[in-house]
Order: C-alpha cells, then sequence, then structure tokens
C-alpha cells in the first residue's frame, strides 16, 4: 500500500506518542487558564484514538502541543522516542516536519495551487525529495486519482479534506493529528473520511490521534480519551457511538456540578 520503499511500520512495534505531565498556561493573574493541568499519555504505534471533552476541556491544546504547534509551558513531549524540544522555532518546524502531519477541520488547502501541488507542497518545503508517483499513488488510495490538476475550490468538502489527508500521509508522519476533521462535512463525506482514517491505520500501521465533538466519529477509532478541566479523566477501548454519548453526558454533568461547588465555595 502507498508505494512504500520501506517495510510498513508494525502495528503495535512501540509507543508512538508520549506526553509527560503536559501543562499549558495562557495568560497571567486573574486572566490565568490552565488548558492543560498536567496531561500524561502513551499511545501506542498504529493505534486510533480520539479525543473528547465538553467545550474548553483542553482538547485543541492538547492536540497543538502534541503536534509541536504550541509550546506547553511544562512537561515532555515525545514521538516516536524522540522528544519535541526545539531551542527555535526553526527546530521545532523541522521536528514537525519530519514526525508529523496535521489534518484540520477547514482543510487548509492553498487555493492557488492544484491537487498534485498542494499534497506535494510539505515535502517541497521541508527540502525532501518529491516521489511523485508516491504522491499519485496516495491521492489514488484516497480517491482522487483522477483529480490531481483540479483546483481544492473544484472539489467537494468531503474530497478537499481527503486532499489534505493525503499531504499529511505523503510525508510519511510518525502521528497524524487531527482536529475535528469531520467538522465541516456532511454525513456521508464524513463517513467516508472516517473509513479513509480507519484505513491507514489497519493497513499502513498508522498512528492517528483525532479531536472530535462528535460520538458517531470517535466511535471510529480503537480507544477514546476524555479531558475534562485541562486533565485527562477517563478512557474507553472499543468504543460505540452510544457509549461515548452517554460517558460525555455524565462528564458534562461532573463538570458543570464541580463548577457550581467552585462557586459556592468562593
Ligand atoms: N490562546 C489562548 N489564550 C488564552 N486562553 C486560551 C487560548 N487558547 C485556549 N485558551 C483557553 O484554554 C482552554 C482550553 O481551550 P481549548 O481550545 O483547548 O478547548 P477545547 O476543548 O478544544 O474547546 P472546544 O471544544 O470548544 O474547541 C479554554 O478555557 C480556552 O478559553
Amino acid at each position: 500500500m502507498f508505494g512504500r520503499k520501506t517495510a510498513p511500520r508494525a502495528q503495535g512495534s512501540g509507543e508512538a506518542l508520549r506526553l509527560e505531565d503536559v501543562q499549558k498556561i495562557y495568560g497571567t493573574g486573574d486572566g490565568r487558564v490552565a488548558a492543560l493541568a498536567g496531561a500524561s499519555l502513551s499511545l501506542p504505534a498504529g493505534s486510533f484514538t480520539a479525543v473528547m471533552g465538553p467545550s474548553g476541556s483542553g482538547k485543541s491544546t492538547l492536540l497543538q502541543c502534541a503536534a509541536g504547534l504550541d509550546r506547553p509551558t511544562r512537561g515532555r513531549i515525545l514521538v516516536d522516542g524522540a522528544e519535541l524540544a526545539g531551542e527555535t522555532e526553526a527546530a521545532l518546524t523541522k521536528f514537525r516536519r519530519e514526525r508529523i502531519g496535521f489534518v484540520f477541520q477547514h482543510f487548509n488547502l492553498l487555493p492557488t495551487l492544484t491537487v498534485m501541488q498542494n499534497v506535494v507542497l510539505p515535502l517541497k518545503l521541508a527540502r525532501r525529495p518529491v516521489d511523485r508517483r508516491r504522491a499519485k499513488d496516495v491521492l489514488r488510495r484516497v480517491g482522487l486519482g483522477d483529480r490531481l490538476g483540479h483546483l481544492p475550490s473544484e472539489l467537494s468538502g468531503g474530497q478537499q479534506q481527503r486532499v489534505a489527508i493525503a499531504r499529511a500521509l505523503v510525508a510519511r508522519p510518525r502521528v497524524l493529528f487531527a482536529d475535528e476533521p469531520t467538522g465541516a462535512l456532511d454525513t456521508r463525506s464524513a463517513r467516508d473520511v472516517l473509513a479513509l482514517l480507519q484505513e491507514t491505520v489497519r493497513v499502513d500501521g498508522q498512528t492517528i490521534v483525532m479531536v472530535t465533538h462528535d460520538p458517531v466519529a470517535a466511535a471510529h477509532a480503537d480507544a477514546v480519551l476524555y479531558l475534562a478541566d485541562g486533565r485527562i479523566v477517563g478512557h474507553q477501548t472499543a468504543p460505540t457511538a452510544e457509549a461515548v454519548a452517554e460517558r460525555m453526558t455524565h462528564l458534562a454533568d461532573d463538570v458543570a456540578r464541580q463548577h457550581v461547588t467552585a462557586e459556592a465555595g468562593r
């Protein structure tokens, strides 16, 4: 699959992502917010993990820090055993380009570039060899083999997201992070995108971490991590949409109760 020249990374061959007591504090004084209040986790290679939690619980912050798009205030992050720590912005960018893929809710394709040009752009920016045959293979695999010369505006939302996934996969990331990848899609396109993500995990041993609000999307993952108030408060394997929805309802109730108690204690 994907025209690999090297053997695919075997599923479960090790730890793909590790967070050790990661904190992210925004602001100071009265405006201080602990978006992450000490999050630790370990995800095996070849796993598909969904991150869920109430609004403001720190999901995006967790993803941004783990992917090296933002710096934690404290704590360690290791991607495939290598510490994500750059003295400079350039060092962090290099680390990201070599090891991390990111898929955004709104695709973030460059509108003036074709599908093919968008997909090979990260390789060019990283000054890595551009293997057009592999790029074509990946695009064929995501169902867009006949759209290489199209502009993003000539594609549907689901197709644009599949281009974004191809763009992330072509660089062979150790971990693919996805922030609400189906948030802007209709039900059918969302299902296609989720099936594609699942397939890259099952067939190629890709590691994926996906933030979502949607229990149906989360049920496509192997496991769900639950966040509340910047902390990991739960873990569920082999999730079903019903079980995830139920857990989320309880979580929202718990958080509301804690906030009422905290207010009353002031
Ligand atoms: N740049 C920032 N400056 C100050 N506070 C921030 C910043 N980014 C996030 N926060 C705060 O950190 C907390 C966690 O935000 P985050 O966006 O990670 O939550 P989330 O779980 O992804 O929320 P949602 O589901 O609504 O997208 C929130 O209280 C938010 O207001």
